[in-house]
């Protein structure tokens, strides 16, 4: 009878107060430098001190500097103007904790949706918060992960629980299989372009489905991470064999007689055959096609080759765009291949398949944003850095860089930028910029044709 979330929370609900909140134990706390310092401050001003500081980690991310050799500019260094207190606050508060930090020239940086179930960190039945709206990348895995306030972080910092109102609960299946060329961040496109960016507002959402199955644990991520684009409160996959054999051997796994046991308890993690849930929605996964986004909200994304609707002046406004005009042949000045949302290897391996051999239109700025710096050795062992830098990207070390302008790097204003980032938004890659998001072999072969162009057109 229950559901895959009804176990989640039922194994993690403690109490329900009077007003009908749930009092929630949390497995894991992961903050980042941006938001970081805020919540370890001001527990350390209010006197309080960590529950249990094993159990907490920091990721320095969001807006440390990017660019190629960052470390001889020191472990400090950001292009945000002022920022350096955050990178160093939040340093010294963890340190004062006693939590791990995942530093600048540590070899496991990276972006924390990406460092945490690389490490496995997060694993199958845990809870796990982090002070920021993408925290659900992670419940791919099978976990319970949800973003939250610097407040809220503090909270779980200091007593290992939290007051959340219990979600409703959607079942999402992809059912079928998909077309040649169509990957993860389509069928979350799909699903938001279908049910609008407020479609998940309110619910815990499971994916499921013979398409979901089908995906690797990497592109699995992808979809939760686009979770957050549709609303929702979390997002999760059951665990199973792709799950298990992604997760074995990862440093905070558990190991021998713990994994077989962890892999017994987690072999539960289903929704039962006649589980209810309070939605259910069923996508056909053979009919989605490469999306892109034509407009300023991830709803606002269309199957490539369609032409732009009419019912959005403003956002059609502001990206430069006229209804009935297509995307496919427009011109762009930048490519950006980063993001928790699609720069693990899978995602680099498929954009080098497109550009291999390759050059990057003339008067494009193209980058290439490994996710961890872990991803950027692995890429470089295969000999990825060089498939990118002979074709013309840019290759980056790991860290959110322009994925977002609060990072301190930013495209120009009017500039049009295809991005294989979550967020569309206004201003999201700098100041008047037109940012596309697609996916990571859309945006390699936009970048070598100098248009928007999908793979098989570069
Ligand atoms: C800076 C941070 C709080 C923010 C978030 O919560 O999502 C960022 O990661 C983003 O993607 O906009
Ligand atoms: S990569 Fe982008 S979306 Fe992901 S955490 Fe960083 S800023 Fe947010």
């Amino acid at each position: 009878m229950p559901s895959l979330f009804d176990k989640l929370w039922g194994s993690h609900e403690i109490a329900v107060t009077a007003g009908g909140a749930s009092i929630v134990h949390i497995d894991r706390v992961f903050l980042h430098e941006r938001t970081g310092a805020a919540a370890l401050g001001s527990l350390a001003a209010a006197g309080r001190s960590v529950w249990d500081a094993g159990r907490a980690f920091v990721a320095m991310d969001h807006i440390v500097d990017t660019r190629p050799g960052r470390g001889q500019a020191g472990r400090d260094a950001t292009l945000v103007p002022g920022g350096q207190a955050f990178i160093t606050e939040t340093r010294a508060a963890a340190k004062a904790a006693g939590i791990r930090v995942f530093d600048v020239g540590d070899p496991d940086q990276g972006i924390m949706h990406v460092v945490s179930p690389e490490l496995g960190i997060v694993l199958p039945g845990l809870t796990l918060v982090a002070p920021d709206s993408h925290t659900c990348t992670q419940g791919a895995v099978g976990a319970l992960a949800w973003g939250i306030g610097s407040t809220e972080a503090e909270h779980a910092l200091a007593t290992s629980t939290l007051r959340v109102s219990k979600p409703q609960s959607m079942r999402v299946r992809f059912e079928g299989v998909l077309a040649a060329g169509v990957t993860a961040k389509d069928m979350a496109l799909a699903l938001i372009a279908a049910h609008g960016a407020a479609g998940g507002q309110g619910f815990a959402i499971e994916f499921a489905g013979g398409a979901v199955t089908a995906l690797g644990m990497e592109a699995r991520m992808t979809l939760c991470n686009m979770a957050t684009e549709f609303a929702a409160f979390s997002a999760v996959i059951a665990p199973d064999d792709v799950t298990l054999d992604w997760l074995k051997g990862r440093r905070f796994a558990p190991n021998g007689a713990d994994w077989e046991r962890a892999v017994a308890a987690w072999r539960g993690l289903v929704s039962d055959a006649d589980a209810v849930f309070d939605r259910e929605i069923v996508m056909d996964a053979g009919a989605i096609r490469p999306m892109i986004s034509w407009g300023t909200s991830p709803a606002q994304s269309a199957p490539a080759g369609e032409v732009v609707p009419g019912s959005a002046e403003k956002a059609l406004a502001y990206m430069g765009l006229v209804a009935g005009q297509g995307l496919l042949g427009l011109k762009i000045d930048g490519a950006f291949i980063g993001s928790c949302t699609n720069a693990r290897l899978s995602d680099l391996r498929a954009a080098a398949e497109v550009v291999r051999g390759l050059r990057v239109a003339a008067g494009v700025r193209a980058l290439v944003v490994p996710g961890s710096s872990a991803v950027k050795r692995a890429a470089e062992a295969e000999g990825l850095d060089r498939v990118f830098t002979d074709a013309g990207f840019e290759w980056r070390e790991s860290g959110c860089s322009m994925c977002f302008f609060a990072g301190g790097e930013s495209f120009g204003a009017g500039e049009r930028v295809i991005s294989s980032t979550n967020r569309n938004f206004e201003s999201r890659q700098g100041k008047g910029t037109r940012t596309h998001i697609a996916s990571p072999a859309v945006v390699a072969a936009s970048a070598i044709a100098g248009v928007i162009a999908l793979p098989e057109d570069a």
